[in-house]
Order: C-alpha cells, then structure tokens, then sequence
C-alpha cells in the first residue's frame, strides 16, 4: 500500500508470484507479504464487535471510500510503525521474530449511533473505532497507530504491568515512542482529537498539564481510577523524555537538549534490557542511566542529560 493522501494503494507480494490461496485474484488487500512478517494486514469490524473481521478490499485499488481511508490510514501507519522498529533499532515485528501484524479498523460502533471513541492492543491485534465525531475522528492517526503497536513491543519485552507507576511508564513509552514515529511533534492525537476544536491534541509530551496530566512526581496521581493513573502519570516520564530530546530550564533544572536520535536509543535499550514487569519511576532512571551509560559512557554528556532530565521531574 503506497498509502498516498487520496487512499490508494499497490498491495504488495513481491517475491511470490502467487498470492495467498485464500485472496482472489484481481481483488485489491491491505496485506503486505514484503518485510519479513507472514503479513502485515488489515480488516474492518465493519461497525460490530467480532475480531479480527473482514479483508477491506478494493477492484482497482484506488482505496477511496472513506471507509477505505480509514482502514488504509491505519494500515499504512502499521507498515510505518514497523519500519521505524527495523530500520531504527533492529527488530523484526514487536515481537523481534517477525511476528505478524493484524489492524482492524470500524470497531464497535453504538449500533445505529456513534462510533467508538478509543483504540487499543488487546494483546494480539491492533483496534481502533471511528469516533464518535465530537470527542474523536477515526483513531487511526500515525501516533495512535505507534502508541498501540509500541504496547506490544512493550509486552514482548518488559512486559511493564498496566497499572500504578509501571503501568504509567509503559503509557509514557507508548508516547514516547509515537513522538518517535510522527516525528513532526511532541503531542498525540492532534490529529483525530476534537476534530471540531484546531490546535489541541489529546496528551502533550512538551507540557503534559495542557492534556491534565502531572509533569512531575510530586504531582502524581495516588487514586484508583485508570489502572492506578496510567494515563495520568506517564506525563512523568514523558516530560522526562521531552526534556531528553528538547532540553530546557524546567522548575530550575537545566537540561542539555540531546535530540530525538540520543533519546529513542536510550529509551529503546532501556525498555528491551532494563525494564522489567515491576518497574517503576524509580527503576525507569536507573534504567535509562544504565543505557546510557552502555552507549554513550557514564561520564558522557547524554549520561548527565537523562539524570538532569529525570531530576527535573522530581525522580531521583
Ligand atoms: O492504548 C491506550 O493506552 C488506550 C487504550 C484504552 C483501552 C484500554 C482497554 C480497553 C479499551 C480501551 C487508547 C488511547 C488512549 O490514550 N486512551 C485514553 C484516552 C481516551 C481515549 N478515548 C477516551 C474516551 C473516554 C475517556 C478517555 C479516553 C484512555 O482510554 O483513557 C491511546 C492513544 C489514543 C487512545
Ligand atoms: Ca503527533
Ligand atoms: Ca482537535
Ligand atoms: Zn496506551
């Protein structure tokens, strides 16, 4: 799928002359046997709640149909999101082995209402609903897309547990990793957030309170609602990484801008060799140092960037 602005798309199966049994020929598939997975595939719940639903498919492969759109936003978003993984830290798929990936798109609209306002990674597929027009556009947006895939990079690896301070951090990877990918801003969601409302994003990684979010440790949530607050203290750590990469003087704190390259790298060697399920705040500065400290030298510059950057919201 060339996943050009007007929806279309040359669904690829270079190396097989033939095309999987079970795809007609002459039928256009967001399906993508070229990078290593078996596939790399999207589908629609078509509305319903049943997974993973059925092939999008187009004649001419002119993906048009708003509901093609869709399905091709989130299908080349996946495409996207895994060449950012391989081509920038070496892994193959979340999963390191070439897992294969599956989007379904359209899911669970209120029958006869509005679609659903949120997206997820239900441990083996990516979701997303439509929105219901008001609080959300389809969420099929790149950072989205990142957001969900990097839940399951995450899962293959630290498998950070989803609530409390080690549920926050694996929100703030899923963030930080998304800025890493739409690369042309720290917010998510800008896209499909209050598509009434221009200018406004659902989370901001360089001012996390203009989402309502804490963007230091004395200002976290200690409540029950939201696993524990995994939506509400990743702003933490995301103002740790936004730091990282855009440096600032932020509650007297100096920190030395170390760039976008220097923070994926820090966070990416963190996240697959220090991380564990229990990590919190706390463990999540230990790790970064040590990854920084791998390579980049104890002493270096970006060493003292991600203690300044952690110091400065209020960890360690
Ligand atoms: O991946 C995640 O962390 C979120 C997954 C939420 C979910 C979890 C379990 C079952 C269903 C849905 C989805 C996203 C999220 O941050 N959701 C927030 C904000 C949000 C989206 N839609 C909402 C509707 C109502 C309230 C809050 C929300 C949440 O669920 O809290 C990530 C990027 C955009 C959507
Ligand atoms: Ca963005
Ligand atoms: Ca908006
Ligand atoms: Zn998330």
């Amino acid at each position: 799928v060339d996943g050009s602005a007007n929806g279309t798309g040359t669904t690829l199966y270079a190396g097989t002359t033939s095309i999987p049994t079970f795809l007609s020929q002459g039928t256009y598939y967001l399906y993508d046997t070229t990078r290593g997975p078996d596939y790399i595939r999207t589908l629609s719940a078509n509305g319903q709640n049943t997974l993973p639903g059925s092939y999008v498919t187009d004649a001419d492969n002119n993906f048009s149909a708003s509901n093609q759109r869709i399905a091709v936003s989130a299908h080349t978003g996946a495409v996207q999101v895994f060449d950012y993984f391989k081509g920038t830290h070496g892994r193959s798929s979340y999963d390191g082995n070439n897992a294969s990936i599956t989007s379904t798109v359209s899911y669970d609209d209120v029958p006869g209402g509005d679609g659903y306002n949120n997206a997820f990674w239900n441990g083996q597929q990516m979701v997303y609903g439509d929105g219901d027009g008001r609080t959300f556009s389809p969420l099929v947006e790149l950072d989205i897309v990142a957001h969900e895939l990097t839940h399951a990079v995450t899962g293959a690896s630290a498998g950070l547990i989803y609530q409390n301070e080690s549920g926050a951090l694996n929100e703030a990877v899923s963030d930080i990793f998304a800025v890493m990918v739409d690369r042309d801003d720290y917010r998510v969601g800008e896209e499909s957030y209050t598509p009434g409302t221009s200018g406004d994003a659902l989370r901001y990684l360089d001012d996390p309170p203009a989402g309502d979010q804490p963007d230091h440790y004395a200002d976290r949530y200690v409540g029950s609602q939201d696993n524990g607050g995994v939506h509400i203290n990743s702003g933490i750590a995301n103002k740790q990484a936004y730091l990282m990469m855009a440096g600032g003087t932020f509650r007297g704190q100096s920190v030395q801008s170390v760039g976008r390259g220097v923070t994926e790298k820090v966070w990416y060697r963190a996240l697959t060799r220090y991380f564990t399920a229990s990590t919190n705040f706390a463990g999540a500065r230990e790790g970064t140092l040590q990854a920084a400290a791998d390579l980049y030298g104890a002493g270096s510059s970006q060493a003292r960037a991600v203690a300044d950057a952690w110091a400065a919201v209020g960890v360690g």
